[in-house]
């Protein structure tokens, strides 16, 4: 299983002090929204020729315009983006059109999907390399919320998976064993106050 990290930052000053100190822990260096939203395309290229080495996740997010939007993230140097679940088929068939030109891919998120499994087979036939079974930072923050809903989603949906929503070094055991591909780890690394120890944990709990 890879280790996907989410940095949920503002600057490229950051998100460059972060990917360093967790790089040597992780394999996939993931742009958040809010960052992107924050400094635009360039943190994709700058954090791209920081770390070739790595594969660079652009969270865009898209809900509309599916090949424009991956399309100029594609040629930002992202290597996989995301188009929301919630999305019209055309869009994210337009996003693997993108994908397809640049040799790169397309992840669907499905945060706010109600039927994961069942949205999850559905847009891996339209192309999807994998789908993110993601609840967001507010569904976190409310009462009663646990990682057990997205695991079960992703063991029924049979598709390659990804998890994240508030993944940490206690619970990455167990989205390994529903049978991800991908552990998204976010605040658990980037809030931490030694960034690198707290990927090395998450790597080191990963069998
Ligand atoms: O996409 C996101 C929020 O919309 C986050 O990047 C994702 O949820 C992972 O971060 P965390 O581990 O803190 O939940």
């Amino acid at each position: 299983m890879r280790l996907q990290f989410a940095m949920d930052t503002l600057t490229t000053e950051s998100a460059l002090d972060l990917a360093a100190k967790a790089a040597p822990y992780v394999d996939i260096l993931e742009l958040g929204t809010p960052l992107i939203k924050s400094e635009g395309l360039a943190v994709i290229t700058a954090v791209k020729a920081a770390h070739p080495d790595k594969t660079v996740f652009a969270d865009l997010k898209t809900m509309d315009a599916g090949e424009l939007e991956a399309d100029i993230a594609f040629a930002a140097g992202a290597d996989l983006v995301t188009v929301l679940g919630v999305a019209g088929d055309s869009t994210i068939a337009g996003a693997v059109t993108a994908a397809t030109k640049h040799g790169k891919g397309v992840v669907v998120d499905l945060i706010g999907v109600s039927d994961k499994a069942a949205r999850a087979r559905e847009v891996v036939a339209l192309g999807a390399v994998f789908v993110e079974m993601h609840a967001g930072l507010d569904e976190q923050a409310e009462d009663g919320y646990s990682l057990d809903a997205l695991l079960a989603a992703g063991k029924a949906a049979e598709v390659p998976f990804s998890v994240a929503g508030g993944v940490s070094a206690d619970s990455v055991e167990a989205v390994q064993q529903a049978g991800a591909d991908v552990a998204v780890a976010g605040s658990a690394i980037y809030s931490a106050s030694d960034v690198a120890a707290a990927a090395a944990a998450i790597r080191a709990a990963i069998r």
